[in-house]
């Protein structure tokens, strides 16, 4: 089988695009960061124990549109939509994402939240990542990989200020400084969309008081 089958990942040199500029963000995007992006999706598409996330919305309990499952250290406990996630234990091949992506992010990680979404109709709401456990200016490397989605960010008060990029396979966006703060983003749907995605979005949790 490939070489991911070994949990042997082979990181390329990152090519730093430039970016639009956007007021209070700090956003870094390299786009082809790793050999065998399929070989990788179909690895962490088997291994993962995928669950169905439920959200709180309005008082009311929906679905969340995508599988997820949330990995980490054991004292990176987190919480969003109200809901406590312990994490699972590191798998041989996330920990390696894990090391390659720190170094590419300059930053440490001691959790991941794994999202597949299954085709063009799972999406994420918008959303900023501004959770206290984050603390107030996360570095948040997100690896995608499978079907190109598009991305986008928006100021949470200046209208002009917006982005929108493609993630293709194998891609890698770092989102630092006071981006959770100032902006939201999000992942739309795209109907025409068939085949899955899979991100994975490294943090690092500060144990709360
Ligand atoms: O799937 C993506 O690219 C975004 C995921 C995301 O925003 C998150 O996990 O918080
Ligand atoms: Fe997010």
């Amino acid at each position: 089988m490939s070489d991911t089958g070994n949990n042997a990942v082979v990181w390329k040199t990152p090519q730093w695009q430039s970016l639009p500029a956007l007021p209070g963000a700090q956003l870094r995007l390299a786009l082809d960061v790793l050999d065998r992006p399929a070989d990788l999706l179909a690895q962490l598409q088997r291994e993962i124990p995928w669950e169905q996330h439920r959200l709180r919305l309005f008082g009311r309990e929906i679905p969340a549109p995508r599988l997820s499952c949330w990995v980490g250290d054991a004292e990176a406990v987190y919480t969003y939509s109200r809901v406590r996630f312990e994490p699972r234990p590191w798998s041989p091949l996330l920990s390696a994402l894990r090391c390659g992506i720190a170094e590419m992010a300059g930053a440490d990680f001691n959790s991941v939240l794994c999202n597949l979404y299954r085709n063009g109709n799972d999406a994420m709401g918008w959303h900023s990542d501004d959770e206290a456990e984050l603390g107030p200016r996360p570095v948040i490397a997100s690896l995608s990989l499978g079907a190109p989605r598009r991305f986008r960010l928006r100021h949470k008060r200046d209208a002009d200020a917006r982005l929108e990029i493609e993630l293709p396979s194998g891609s890698l966006l770092l989102m630092g400084g006071d981006t959770q703060r100032h902006y939201r983003h999000d992942l739309p749907r795209a109907l025409r969309v068939q085949l899955p995605r899979l991100n994975l979005t490294f943090r690092q949790i500060h144990a709360s008081a």
